[in-house]
This record gives C-alpha cells, structure tokens and sequence, in this order.
C-alpha cells in the first residue's frame, strides 16, 4: 500500500479567536495542510470551545483547506450533522461519547466526511477491532483532552507502533493521526513510531514565524518516513 502524505495540521485552539479567519489564512499560507478544529462541550471534557458557526465562518471567509474537527462531545451523534453541513471534511469523535460507534462512523461518511475513531490515553485498542474495516482514520490522543499546551505523554510512542502494526496488517488507507503536545524537537520520534498526521496548536501558534515551524516540522517528520 502506498505511503500516506505527511500532514501537518495545527489546532486552531491556541489561535487568536479574535483574528481567526486571518490567523487560519497565515497558516495554509505557511505550508499547514488541514485545519485541526477542536470542539469541547463542558460535559465529556471540563472546557467549552467552538461549534458549527466557527466552521460555517471560516469557509464564508474563503477557507478551502480540509476542516478537521475533533468531537470532545457526548453524546455525538446529533452534532454531526451540523459540522458536515457547516463545511467539516474530517469528523472523528471518541467511541465511548458513542452509544452505537458503528452507527456513528456510517452517520459521519453518510454524509460525505472521512471518519475518524479518537483514542484517549487510557483507552485500549479493542476499540479498532471492529472499527478499522470502516474509518479512514484513527486520531491518537497523546495528551488526556480537554486543553492545548499539554505535554506528549510518552507512552504514547508504544501506543502508536502498535496501531501502526494494527493498521498495516488491516490493508486498508488509513491515516493514523496524533494529538497532542506535538512539538519541532519530538515529532522526529513520533514519525518513527507510525503517525503520517501531526495536529499542533501552541507549537505552531505560539511561534512568531509559522512558515519557520511547520516547514521545520514537516522536515523532521519526512526525514525520518522516507
Ligand atoms: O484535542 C486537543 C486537546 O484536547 C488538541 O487538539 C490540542 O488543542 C492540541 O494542542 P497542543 O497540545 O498541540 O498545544
Ligand atoms: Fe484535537
């Protein structure tokens, strides 16, 4: 199977809300390839971010890149269809925010969104055994989620060679993208361990020189893929 692209994908949680649309333009301008777009509800996680409109605004505003959006909401299903209408290509939520986790994958590409299976920390793989014959992804929380500017927890890399393996043996394209504490001096490690997507936010918004940190990112991912 060929090799997945490298994504970069920065999280729009560390940008200045109050210039977002302009602050989305700088980075797609600056070599990111999707829009991480985080969405808490104050009930799966203790914060509360951003909802469909955000979405909707930022594609009024001209953005055409891949709108990724992390569910952190429970239960999920009700506002999937409103991120796919407010313009989400990529929706992934986590499984037990899911009452039917088949149901809600199928709801995702029903829609015509690429859908994704988030795993926390703690939670094991079993999920993937009856998930990886239908998503397009699996999104590995290397932080508990809730908040950006966390740092990676390492056991995550083991974590992430053993999804690898997971989704080689599947033979299926699937991305395996990793969240959380993604920064220039480790993201050499994480390519290693499998990850071809990498979500940033204070790594990449906390810069003064965007183009700078994503290009030097992207190197040190593809340095160590191949
Ligand atoms: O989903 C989450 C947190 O729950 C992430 O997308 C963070 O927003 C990433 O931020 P950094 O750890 O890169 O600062
Ligand atoms: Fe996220």
């Amino acid at each position: 199977m060929s090799r997945q692209t490298t994504v970069i994908a920065p999280s729009i949680l560390s940008a200045d809300f109050a210039r977002l649309g302009e602050e989305v333009d700088n980075v797609l301008a600056a070599g990111a390839d999707w829009v991480h777009f985080d969405v808490m509800d104050n009930h799966y996680v203790p914060n509360l971010t951003i909802g469909p409109l955000v979405c909707e605004a930022l594609r009024k505003h001209g953005v055409t890149a891949p709108i990724d959006v992390h569910l952190m909401v429970e239960p999920v299903d009700a506002i999937i269809p409103m991120f796919a209408n407010a313009g989400a290509t990529h929706i992934s939520f986590h499984p037990e925010a899911s009452r039917h986790v088949h149901r809600s994958i199928q709801l995702i590409k029903s829609l015509g969104c690429q859908a994704g299976v988030v795993l926390n920390p703690a939670t094991s793989l079993d999920v993937l055994d009856y998930t990886l014959g239908d998503i397009d992804y699996v999104l590995l929380m290397s932080v508990n989620p809730g908040f950006g500017g966390q740092a990676f927890i390492p056991s995550t890399l083991d974590k992430l060679r053993r999804v690898r393996e997971r989704i080689d043996a599947s033979g299926r394209a699937i991305r395996l993208e990793i969240d959380g504490g993604v920064k220039p001096d480790n993201i050499g490690e994480i390519a290693a361990a499998g990850a071809d997507t990498f979500v940033a936010g204070s790594a990449i918004f906390g810069q003064p020189d965007y183009r700078d940190v994503i290009s030097r990112m992207k190197a040190a991912a593809d340095a160590v893929r191949g």
